[in-house]
């Protein structure tokens, strides 16, 4: 499978765009600029690590670290080199290992090891995930599990230059509360949760200067028991709620640096808000047609009644968005619909993964959204209606044993 992210892309506007998958024979899979770069991208490809670097940002800190002026090639605003140098990234803590959660342990640990990568949860579950010895593609997960206590105390010596929020909506404010001690000063904290509201919730707590905004595009990652699968890591696309603060500038430029450092693929797009919104418009369609037709991609990468609805969803996001001041048009709907004809035909997206496993799931975070802002601006959001009601009714029956809502279609 080939996952390609269109370059004329509006979600994408002025980024340089990656092949990310592995079986991508097209030799770095970058616009290609620079040949260290691309060296660098098949070697990543030779160890298996399904990713080349991450071009532009390194382009970005080559040309405008330390010479005052805008980066010619990419939206960032430079630093100025007056400006205090920047703590190297060292050490990481990830509060949340599900699916994501565990997939970037993987990827972390693998780049880094397990002195400096740590996953971080209660007291239960970090026995289990000790207990388990999780794996990655085949290889075990090099982290170090901690309890919340650990991980303050050992924080209070050494802060965790980064805290990545990886657990479920409806768990991050207990998260939050639990994680707090691990916040020093420097700490940077990237979300990778799905909707567009997480990061609001974190910088109320940790303030804009420590948090990042984040979208996670583009995976196939699925965690059975203790074993973590993904055809392809996709790619963090990563902004800064105000472009002209200074200090959440130096935030963002700083974790772009370790992303770089250990050729994790990740982009910066001009306009970090569309970007999260572009997600909405992925995970309404994607997210809750498989769960409702009960089927993995390739249920809705065939036409059909199931992929008719999908895009329905998604075009009803992108009309909420527009009221919503984000200027989505149907072409950002075709950019998600190529990036979603491109995942892992046998995958399942997160919400399909919850109501196999009867977990609560996302839904309030996508039709929930979108019918309640429809409502607020007067549109209509008749399929993500239809999907909110089919969602919610299969939650209220996990207890019978249902994970269907009709009949099974392609799976
Ligand atoms: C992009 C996608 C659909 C990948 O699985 C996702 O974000 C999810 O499953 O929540």
């Amino acid at each position: 499978m080939t996952t390609t992210a269109s370059p004329a892309s509006p979600a994408t506007r002025n980024t340089d765009v990656w092949k990310i998958c592995s079986s991508d024979s097209s030799g770095g899979g970058t616009t290609g600029h620079l040949d260290s770069l691309r060296q660098s991208s098949m070697e990543s490809k030779a160890q298996g690590r399904l990713f080349p670097a991450s071009l532009r940002l390194r382009y970005h800190l080559r040309n405008s670290l330390g010479q005052g002026a805008p980066c010619s090639r990419c939206a960032l605003p430079s630093l100025n080199s007056k400006e205090a140098p920047m703590k190297p990234i060292e050490n990481i803590a990830i509060v949340g290992f599900g699916s994501l959660g565990a997939m970037y342990a993987g990827c972390f640990g693998a780049a880094m090891g397990p002195e400096r990568v740590f996953v971080v949860a209660d007291t239960a579950r970090t026995e289990r995930y000790r207990a388990e010895a999780a794996t990655f593609n085949g290889e075990p997960i090099r982290v170090t599990y901690l309890t919340y206590d650990e991980a303050a105390e050992r924080a209070a010596e050494d802060p965790f230059d980064v805290v990545l929020y990886a657990v479920k909506y409806g768990a991050l404010p207990e998260a939050i509360e639990q994680s707090a001690p691990l916040v020093g000063p420097d700490t940077a904290i990237i979300s990778v949760l799905n909707g567009v509201t997480s990061e609001e919730v974190l910088a109320e707590r940790f303030g804009w200067d420590r948090v990042l905004l984040c979208v996670a595009q583009q995976m196939d990652s699925r965690k059975v028991g203790a074993t973590v699968t993904a055809g392809c890591v996709g790619v963090m696309a990563l902004g800064v709620h105000d472009a002209q603060d200074a200090a959440q500038r130096a935030n963002l430029e700083r974790v772009a640096e370790w992303l770089t450092a250990i050729d994790q693929p990740f982009i910066t797009p001009d306009d970090i808000r569309h970007q999260l919104w572009g997600k909405l418009i992925c995970n309404v369609g994607v997210n809750q047609a498989c769960a409702v037709y009960d089927c993995c991609f390739s249920g809705i990468h065939a036409p059909g009644e199931a992929r008719e609805a999908m895009i329905a969803a998604m075009r009803e996001v992108a009309a909420v968005g527009r009221a919503e001041g984000v200027g989505l048009t149907e072409e950002d709907v075709a950019y998600w619909l190529d990036i979603i004809d491109h995942l892992n035909p046998e995958g399942l997206p997160s919400l399909r993964q919850d109501v196999l496993a009867r977990r609560p799931t996302e839904v309030e975070l996508f039709s929930g959204t979108i019918n309640r802002l429809g409502a607020a601006h007067g549109i209509p959001t008749p399929q993500n209606e239809r999907f909110y009601a089919a969602i919610k009714e299969l939650e209220s029956s996990f207890s019978q044993g249902r994970t269907s809502v009709r009949p099974r279609q392609a799976r």
